[in-house]
């Protein structure tokens, strides 16, 4: 695992170079690059910087396939927080992706199980995830595995936590009563089957989750540390957010000293 601690401005820029190298090595090989996207605030400045590379540098996203972490059950297709329209707002309308190759489990399909299982393999058929961009909620949980979910879990529907609940009113009027009470996910299996994971924390709020992340032992208790089996995870955290790190001057020591061509 590696952890880089930068301003957020510099976190989502090299979130952003992550993810443009992945686009440009895919498009070299007349292939097509797969790019998990994640809703929350913690990945919406990497979304304007990949925005401004587009409209300022070219970057293109045509032929990229997009597949979302997660989505409320039940919200109507209208609805502003629907995590679909969410993405929609937020990446895909501001880029050259085409809106048939943004994917998402359908929390509004009768057969919601069979929704998740269609997810899965849709996933699959693409080849797989390149790179995945991940937020923390503050109970550690990613995507919208609460505490508790399986390490080896695949989509499914989940049933939020009241701290969840709370942590998204502010989404909702500030009326958790309002907040979906279940949501489809993608599990925490589903999830270490992408290539790269970028987990995105800032504020002292995320502190906890991150040093059990990256430090804790691993835990159904603090879903985000089963990141620790993973090959290749890259968290980018703020200062407020390493705050609890214990090891926070070596991943200092280790980026700093990182050659150039060496990227994230
Ligand atoms: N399902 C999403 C997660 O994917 C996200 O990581 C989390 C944290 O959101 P934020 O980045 O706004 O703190 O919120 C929701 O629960």
């Amino acid at each position: 695992m590696e952890v880089v601690i930068a301003p957020g401005p510099e976190l989502a820029r090299l979130a952003a170079d992550a993810i443009e190298r992945v686009l440009r090595a895919r498009a070299a090989e007349g292939g097509r690059a797969v790019l998990g996207v994640a809703t929350g605030s913690s990945p919406l400045a990497v979304y304007d910087e990949l925005a401004r590379r587009h409209t300022e540098e070219g970057l293109s996203f045509a032929g990229v396939r997009a597949f979302m972490l997660d989505e409320y059950v039940g919200l109507p297709a209208d609805h502003p927080e629907r995590y679909r329209n969410v993405i929609e707002t937020e990446f895909a309308s501001r880029v050259d992706i085409d809106p048939a190759d943004v994917h998402g489990p359908d929390g509004l399909a009768e057969d919601l199980p069979a929704a998740c299982a269609a997810y899965e393999a849709a996933i699959a058929a693409s080849g797989g995830v390149d790179v995945q961009l991940l937020g923390v909620g503050t109970d550690g949980h990613i995507a919208f595995n609460e505490p508790g979910s399986s390490l080896a879990s695949r989509t499914r529907i989940k049933t939020l936590t009241r701290q969840t609940r709370e942590d998204n009113a502010r989404f909702f009027d500030g009326d958790v009563s309002r907040v979906p009470t279940h949501c489809l996910t993608q599990g925490l299996a589903t999830i270490m089957s992408a290539r790269h994971l970028l987990l995105l924390a800032t504020g002292k709020h995320k502190a906890e989750a991150v040093h059990q992340i990256v430090e804790g032992s691993v835990s159904a208790m603090w879903p985000g540390t089963v990141l620790q089996h993973h090959p290749h995870t890259t968290v980018l955290v703020d200062e407020a957010a390493a705050s609890r790190l214990q090891l926070a001057s070596y991943y200092r020591e280790t980026f700093a000293a990182k050659p150039d061509w060496q990227g994230i």
